[in-house]
């Protein structure tokens, strides 16, 4: 009889009660649990869904329940596809990825099975994650959840951005590099975002390494990571390097030009084989990573000083992408104010309006900072004005710091004795005091390097500088 039962489940599936969703028991559990959640029939039907859960898929229960959960892989991302597919298969799995609003989740499905092991309906759990759970805590990793909620923008895909975004990601379809190039602010790293999003590449994982925090003694074991139980293993749990958590995805090497010389050959070899060591292990293991570089320097005029090795400079530079600049792109400017005031209006009452003077001159202005420039701009005077942002509450980063008597070159600039001074030495003084103020000012590098616009890389690049 029980050989049948199981035999009757397989061919004829079992379903939750009516009476087990209808509970509103049922419904005030799924609320209580910490993370975003829903429960499913086995044939991924969503029965129920809790508030969590609607938060991070942004939509609404109506929108889900009584739908299948595959339905909904276009507007979530990858990762709801392998929940899908996991459910399909009576699998219980957990994955973590990037949705399509850009968060990143750590994702379940589980099977709720009856004691004589029938399956009858499934229990699907998300919830935002660190995505690197399983990658090394260092400086130079950039965990996508670090980027609170609110920071993440919207992306805009302009005309010209979506033509780019499509040319970078066949190439990346093609397993071919891709050269992002790009002044500070243009967007290279978001652009990198999505294209692992769209590529038809398996989009989890995206590991973002910034070059510039890798010195030469660290790079082994951050890119390559720590055998366990290896001498070198102080933990015994090893250490999981960049490449290793890049693997079947994107990593995504930021500043690449900042790489030390002895890392960029080791780059090569591991470009070239698409094998790599763990620190203290000598077996090489194979791995499938797309590499997506990105630099706002000029890797060519790099390469003729010798300051960038040729080889690894023809490697990366195979299919290269230049993002525009703000200035230089009306449609990109008129859509990024739009959306981003939609953004800030979505918290704020009353709604934020910008001012025909303010508008004007968000038009009008150069935006050496890019798109960073722009945001940082608009959540000024989002900040400063009640609910009309004025051409008064049109504020430029850093702008105010330049005003006389504010900084000891000013001081000096006053009375004459910078022209004893080469043009470089008052540029780096300068700098050095509006690191340094700002830093005191924010109490970490991170927040300094948003207040002043500018990438945390680029901004412990040049305080190394200072020391
Ligand atoms: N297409 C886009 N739509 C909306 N916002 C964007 C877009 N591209 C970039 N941004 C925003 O602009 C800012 C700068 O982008 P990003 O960090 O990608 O620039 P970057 O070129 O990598 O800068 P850097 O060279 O200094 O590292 C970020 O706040 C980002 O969210």
């Amino acid at each position: 009889m029980k050989f049948y039962g199981n035999d009757v489940a397989t061919l004829s599936p079992r379903r939750l009660r009516p009476a087990f969703i209808d509970d509103p028991q049922m419904a005030s559990f799924l609320e209580a649990l910490p993370d975003g959640a829903a429960l499913l029939e086995i044939d991924g039907t969503i029965k129920l869904v809790n508030t969590k859960l609607e938060v991070l898929l942004n939509l609404a229960k109506s929108a889900m329940v009584g739908t299948a959960l595959g339905k909904h892989v276009k507007t979530a991302g990858p990762v709801m596809q392998k929940l899908a597919a996991s459910l399909q298969q009576l699998k219980r799995i957990e994955v973590s990825g990037v949705l399509n609003s850009q968060r990143s989740v750590v994702a379940s499905v589980s099977i709720l099975r009856t004691s004589d092991g029938g399956a009858y309906g499934a229990l699907l759990t998300m919830r935002e994650s660190a995505r690197a759970t399983k990658a090394p805590g260092s400086e130079g990793f950039r965990f996508e959840s670090e980027l609170p909620l609110t920071e993440v923008a919207q992306y805009v895909e302009t005309e010209r951005l979506g033509d780019l975004l499509r040319r970078a990601s066949k190439a990346i379809d093609r397993g071919s590099p891709v050269l992002l190039t790009g002044d500070s602010g243009t967007g290279k790293t978001e652009f990198a975002r999505h294209l692992s999003l769209r590529s038809e590449a398996d989009s989890t994982p995206f590991v973002h390494v910034n070059c510039g925090m890798l010195s030469a003694e660290n790079f082994d074991i951050e890119m390559f990571g720590i055998e366990p139980g290896s001498e070198l293993d102080a933990s015994t749990r090893g250490k999981l390097g960049y490449v290793e958590a890049a693997d079947g995805g994107i990593l995504f090497l930021d500043q690449i030009s900042d790489l030390p010389h002895s890392a960029q050959m080791k780059l090569v070899a591991l470009l070239e084989t698409q094998t790599f060591s763990r620190a203290g292990s000598s077996q090489r293991r194979r791995i499938r990573i797309r590499l997506v570089a990105a630099t706002n320097e000029d890797l060519n005029a790099l390469v003729e000083a010798g300051k960038f090795r040729k080889d690894l400079f023809y490697r990366i530079s195979v299919v290269n992408i230049p993002l525009p600049t703000l200035a230089g792109d009306r449609e990109l400017l008129d859509l990024l104010i739009e959306r981003h005031l939609q953004r800030i209006n979505q918290g704020r009452s009353p709604a934020l309006k910008l001012s025909s003077g303010f508008r004007d001159r968000l038009l009008a202005h150069p935006y050496p900072g890019n798109m960073r420039e722009l945001v940082n701009i608009i959540d000024n005077a989002a900040a400063a004005a009640d609910d009309v942002a004025l051409p008064e509450h049109f504020c430029v980063p850093l702008e105010g710091a330049t005003s006389a008597g504010a900084n000891p070159g000013a001081v000096e600039a006053a009375s004459g004795a910078f022209m004893a001074r080469s043009f470089k030495d008052l540029v780096h003084e300068f700098e050095t005091w509006v690191l340094e103020k700002s830093i005191a000012e924010n109490g970490s590098k991170r927040s300094a390097a948003k207040a002043l616009g500018i990438d945390v890389a680029t901004l412990v690049r040049k305080t190394k500088r200072i020391q």
